[in-house]
Formats: C-alpha cells, sequence, structure tokens
C-alpha cells in the first residue's frame, strides 16, 4: 500500500481482503448475484467481490458511525431522535460508469440493509430543458456547471436531508436527449440516498452551500480519458441501437444515416464537449472524495485510493 500525501494507494489485491467479518458484511448470495447480472451483463462479478464488498463493508462502517453522531446529537440538544438520511455522492467523467456504480452500490447496500430504504437519484435531471440551454445560448455546454440548475439541486439536496416529506427531482433521458417533462423520481424517506453526478463535487460560485455539503461519504470515479472516450463511443453505438426504430428518439437520424457520420459527430462532442468539461471543471473535483475508483481496460477497477482524513 502506498501511503501518499492525502490518500493510501491500494492495490486491487490489496482491498479485496477487506470484506470484513460477521454476518452483515460476508459474501454475496446466489440471488444477489443473479440481480448484479440483471442489472448489466457486462459487469464483472469479480470487481463485485474483490471492489465493491470491500467498498460496501467501509460504507457500512460509516453509516453505523453516521447514525450513532446524529443519535448522541440529538441527546445533547435533548430532542426527539429524528432520521436522517445517510447520503453518498458518485462523481466523474460522462460515460466513466457513475450510474452502473451507482445502481450497484443501491442493489448492494438494500441487501445489507433488508429494513432500510436505498434511493438514488442523478443530477442530470436538474440540467435546464433543452429550450432553456438554447435560449441561454449554451446548448453545446451540457453539463458544463452553468448548465445546471444548481439552486433547484440545492434546495433539492436540503428538502431530502431535512426530512420535509415526498420529495421530486427531475427526470432526464438520454433517449430524447433532455428533460422529460412531468416525470420525476419521488424521493420519499429514505434511510440512504445515492447521489451521482458530473457536478456532484464542484463548488460553483454562485452558490453558498454546495451538494457536497450534504454528502456522508463520497466516491469519484476515475480512469484514463482515451479510455473513457471508448466507453462513450460503446453508449452511443448502443444507444443508436436502440434508436433505430423509434423516430421519436433524438439518436433516430444518426442510427439510420451511414455510422461512420454519426460516430465522426460523436467524437466531435466528446471532444468538443465532454472531454473539455471533463478536464476543467470534473478531474479537478476528484481530490475531494472519500474513494477514488480507478478503472483499467474494460471497466476492471484496478486501484482504490482511500482518503486518509
Ligand atoms: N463495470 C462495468 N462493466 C462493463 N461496462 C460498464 C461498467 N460500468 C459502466 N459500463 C458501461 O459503460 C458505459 C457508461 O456507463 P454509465 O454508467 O452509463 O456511465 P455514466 O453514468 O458515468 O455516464 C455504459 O455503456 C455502461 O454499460
Ligand atoms: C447529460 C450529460 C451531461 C450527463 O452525463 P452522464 O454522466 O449521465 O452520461 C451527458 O450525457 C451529455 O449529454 N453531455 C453533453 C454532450 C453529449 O454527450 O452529448
Amino acid at each position: 500500500m502506498k501511503n501518499e500525501m492525502k490518500y493510501y494507494e491500494i492495490s486491487r489485491d490489496e482491498w479485496r481482503v477487506f470484506h470484513g467479518r460477521g454476518d452483515a458484511y460476508t459474501g454475496i448470495t446466489d440471488t444477489e448475484l443473479e440481480q448484479i447480472r440483471g442489472l448489466n451483463d457486462r459487469i464483472s462479478l469479480a470487481d463485485v467481490s474483490d471492489i465493491y464488498l470491500p467498498l460496501r463493508h467501509l460504507i457500512q462502517m460509516h453509516y453505523e458511525q453516521y447514525q450513532m453522531r446524529q443519535a448522541e446529537k440529538s441527546e445533547f440538544l435533548e430532542i426527539k431522535p429524528h432520521r436522517t438520511p445517510f447520503i453518498i455522492g458518485i462523481a466523474g467523467s460522462v460515460a466513466v460508469g457513475k450510474s452502473t456504480t451507482a445502481r450497484l452500490l443501491q442493489l448492494l447496500l438494500s441487501r445489507a440493509y433488508p429494513d432500510k430504504k436505498v434511493q438514488m437519484i442523478t443530477t442530470d435531471g436538474f440540467l435546464y430543458p433543452t429550450a432553456t440551454l438554447k435560449q441561454k445560448g449554451i446548448l453545446d455546454k451540457k453539463g458544463f456547471p452553468e448548465s445546471y440548475d444548481m439552486p433547484h439541486l440545492i434546495q433539492f439536496m436540503n428538502a431530502v436531508k431535512n426530512n420535509v416529506g415526498p420529495v421530486k427531482a427531475p427526470k432526464y433521458s438520454h433517449q430524447i436527449y433532455d428533460i422529460v417533462p412531468d416525470e420525476f423520481d419521488v424521493i420519499d424517506d429514505p434511510d440512504i440516498l445515492i447521489v451521482e453526478g458530473i457536478n456532484v463535487l464542484q463548488l460553483p460560485s454562485t452558490e453558498q452551500i454546495y451538494v457536497s455539503d450534504f454528502f456522508d461519504f463520497s466516491i469519484y470515479v476515475d480512469a484514463q480519458a482515451d479510455l473513457i472516450k471508448k466507453w462513450f463511443l460503446e453508449r452511443f453505438d448502443l444507444l443508436l441501437d436502440l434508436a433505430k426504430d423509434d423516430p421519436t428518439n433524438y439518436y433516430y437520424p444518426y442510427a439510420i444515416s451511414d455510422r461512420q457520420s454519426a460516430f465522426k459527430m460523436a467524437r466531435r462532442v466528446w471532444r468538443d464537449i465532454n472531454l473539455q468539461n471533463l478536464n476543467e471543471y470534473i478531474l479537478p473535483t476528484r481530490n475531494r472524495a472519500d474513494v477514488i475508483l480507478h478503472k483499467t481496460k474494460h471497466h476492471v477497477i484496478d486501484k482504490v485510493f482511500l482518503r486518509k482524513y
């Protein structure tokens, strides 16, 4: 294990043994494995046991300490104990695998705590709708800090953390490449909430309070830009396949035209939008995460960085 300034650098082989002891932490059942396969049949089950089970163990430790601290605070203030959701943030580039990681963690945590409610949202839903981006002249800045309705996102986080009742999160669809009108995810009194998005560790200058102020644990999914570009293009290919029979799909015109020119457009989008966003606004947030999951080829995680303090 390397001992860098702010993080322990832990190789996969070292990390895989940290899955903890005791019933709550051990192994993974066949049902769990089946559910994970259903979620993404390309996800490596070796990653689940070598990487995600120790990660779950670490999160469980933090969660349990968090609950104790909250109870002590109520005791100190002589108020009735009340539940406040434990919030996990997941950051990283477009197409690095944040939502796949988030869904997997949601499943693993639900299994560890069958009596608890574990919910998940993506901050994509807080992008301004395409019409507003056009109005503001920033359609080619989608994903950049100015393309998000940050006051709305902060208001949402505040409402969830204060347990004010059901809170609506707007929904984004890659299929229509826009916010879905009148559709929401309802976050209702979760014990654990996972918030995934490229911007979750950013410190926008327009806000007094940051999304990350609400986090009790944070993860950054990391990889070399060239690999992420490859995953972005693979996902683009998949999106075209899904679009080819659906004229309402944003990708339909690309899906029915020549793939070579569609890919040329996608490579341009990567270079001019997503890569720039990664370098200017996403990568600089990496060192705020509690844990950095470092991926190599085929999404295999080779190293984990754990923040020391
Ligand atoms: N662990 C993994 N194994 C295999 N494929 C993965 C893995 N994680 C993500 N992918 C694939 O990589 C692409 C990007 O992942 P996604 O979760 O959509 O990224 P993000 O939410 O960061 O944009 C998708 O096509 C997804 O299926
Ligand atoms: C909606 C997004 C900002 C968020 O990305 P995600 O990490 O969910 O893939 C991104 O997918 C996006 O649309 N970027 C703009 C350029 C493009 O990829 O089309």
